[in-house]
């Protein structure tokens, strides 16, 4: 595509210095990826400033720059007065605006979005749908799963996928939109159809601040929908009727709305909510009829999970039946409310809750288990909100007999100083901090019995932990299954030690 041509879709211009008009093959935001023929694009980020690789980009082939200010380049430099979001709307324009032709659905809320978004995707492909997901687990469509770095990736990265999905034919998207992309405006230039709100508790305040400001960065999902500028389409904004802050973004949309929960009043509704061993049933009551539903899920916080996925079904016009029917063989995913399998005879459950509200709603759905103690391994993020450390801590305490703090993530800050955030929490409580991860799970299966749970929280799905700058592997479910292993085979060792002295 010509570049003047590529420049008509942006409606800010502030200048242009350069008259030449050479063909874009590519735009990208990362020197590290620029090819002959890019349009560098300049963003002032949290480390480092864009604009000061713009001679590098041009060495590596870049024929135009797109800037927020006048940069002595050799190559035609445009100004704009927000490089974030010229990105966003050039890149739907490069990708030629693939989300015109999908059924996008955006996911927004503090927790749950991974948990929404692959329900909605197992909901589409019973109704025979092509789908994609886009996630904090990965990016994935037909045979092709790809790592994410970023929960919601950057707009050109976005809108690149979106172009590979249609190529292989996806219908429907179902996509995570985490508060930082809306702020840094990844997402815009999507035409979403369908937006979900799940809910809003305190995380992330490293970066918003305050739970005000982090409260605005979300509706933005929702006072976007239907203001992009491809409308003939209907659109729904799907919202927890038991959360507060869904009273304001209901002001803030003008899409049609639809309500979920289970305590005020609202459009799908689930009611004889009963925890059976296997999972949950509930009775659901929606404007398309009542049903009974099965799902191998536990614990409230899913079932507002479903009522959310239920609601973006009903908006996309799917068969309540179709919808019903699939979810009793709805596997769950990755890394949440995992069980650990290993012959051991007490559950072992990896969960990512790693937010206070999410780490209360799990223990709470483990209190519920048959149980005798219950042990929980928990630290929290290094580099990450320090207002959710004494509060996560006290939670751990309040539910669990044996609690145990550790690593999660330290990142660049001493991991002692991580756990001295948290022991502020629980002054007069009975705690036990042991900062290797890896000896932590390890003590907490020694010493659990049968009738015991063991809860290992914040990690998931994840495979690394990042001390510093390196990056080590380390999945909680692996080592867990090796201490359960260890433990046994000493069990046995023991065992036949005292046989053989007998
Ligand atoms: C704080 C934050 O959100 N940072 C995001 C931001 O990076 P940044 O501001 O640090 O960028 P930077 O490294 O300073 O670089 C500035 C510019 O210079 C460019 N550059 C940089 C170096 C170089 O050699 N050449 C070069 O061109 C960069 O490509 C960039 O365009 O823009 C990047 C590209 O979009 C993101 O990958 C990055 O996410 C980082 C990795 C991150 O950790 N983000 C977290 C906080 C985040 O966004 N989390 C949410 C999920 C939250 C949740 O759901 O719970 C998410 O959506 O992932
Ligand atoms: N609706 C919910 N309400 C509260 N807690 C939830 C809910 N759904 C899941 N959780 C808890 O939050 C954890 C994370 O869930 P999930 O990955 O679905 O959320 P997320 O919003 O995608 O998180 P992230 O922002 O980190 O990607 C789960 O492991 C579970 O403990
Ligand atoms: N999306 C979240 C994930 C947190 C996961 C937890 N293991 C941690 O590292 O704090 C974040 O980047 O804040
Ligand atoms: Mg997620």
């Amino acid at each position: 595509m010509k570049l003047h041509t590529l420049l008509t879709h942006l409606p800010f211009v502030k200048q242009m210095n350069g008259e030449d008009n050479p063909d874009i093959l590519a735009i990208e935001q990362d020197t590290r990826k620029v090819k002959e023929g890019t349009l560098f694009i300049c963003i002032e980020g949290s480390r480092f400033d864009g604009h000061e690789f713009a001679h590098e980009a041009i060495e590596k082939g870049a024929v135009a720059i797109l800037s927020n200010r006048k940069l002595a380049v050799n190559v035609p430099n445009i100004i704009v007065p927000d490089t974030n979001r010229a990105m966003a709307i050039l890149a739907d324009a490069f990708y030629q605006h693939p989300t015109h032709e999908l059924f996008l659905v955006g996911i927004t809320g503090t927790n749950g979005k991974t948990s929404v978004s692959h329900l909605v995707d197992h909901i589409f492909r019973a109704a025979n749908k092509k789908t994609g997901l886009i996630g904090t687990l990965y990016s994935k469509f037909g045979n092709k799963t790809t790592e994410t770095k970023n929960t919601t990736p950057d707009s050109l990265t976005l809108q690149k996928t979106f172009r590979q999905m249609l190529n292989e034919h996806v219908e429907a998207v179902s996509m995570e939109v985490s508060s930082h992309a809306l702020v840094q405006g990844r997402a815009r230039g999507c035409d979403f159809d369908i937006a979900v709100f799940t809910n809003l508790t305190q995380d992330h305040l490293d970066y918003h601040k305050t739970m005000e400001e982090y409260k605005k960065a979300k509706s933005l999902l929702f006072s976007q929908l239907g203001n992009t500028y491809y409308e003939n389409r209907k659109k729904y904004a799907v919202l927890n009727a038991d959360d507060s802050t869904t009273e304001e973004y209901m002001k803030m949309t003008s899409a049609h709305i639809i309500t979920y929960g289970m305590k005020n009043a609202c459009d799908v509704r689930a009611e004889n909510v009963n925890f059976t061993g296997q999972g949950t049933t509930f009775h659901l009551i929606t404007p398309k009829g009542n049903r009974q539903v099965t799902t191998k899920l536990i614990g409230i916080f899913n079932v507002y999970n479903v009522l959310a996925a239920v609601s973006v079904g009903l908006a996309a016009g799917i068969n309540i039946d179709t919808m019903i029917n699939s979810l009793s063989s709805f596997a769950g995913v990755p890394g949440r409310f995992e069980l650990v399998q290993a012959g051991q005879k007490f559950p072992v459950i990896v969960d990512y809750a790693h937010t206070p509200d999410s780490l209360e709603n799990v223990l709470k759905t483990v209190t519920s288990l048959p149980h005798s103690r219950i042990f929980v391994v928990v630290g929290c993020g290094g580099d990450r909100d320090h207002g959710k450390r004494p509060l996560m801590a006290r939670i751990a305490c309040t539910y669990a007999s044996d609690a145990i703090f550790t690593s999660d993530n330290p990142r660049s800050e001493d991991p002692m100083a991580i756990l001295n955030d948290m022991e502020k929490g629980v002054s007069g409580l009975s705690y036990k901090v042991i900062p290797d991860r890896k000896e932590a799970i390890h003590y907490a299966i020694e010493q659990a019995n049968d009738g015991d749970v063991v809860l290992i929280a914040g990690k998931g799905h994840e495979t690394y932990q990042i001390i510093g700058d390196k990056v080590i592997d380390f999945d909680d479910r692996q080592i867990a299954k090796k201490c359960i292993t260890e433990k046994y085979k000493k069990f046995q060792t023991t065992k036949r030690n005292t046989d053989f002295d007998q």
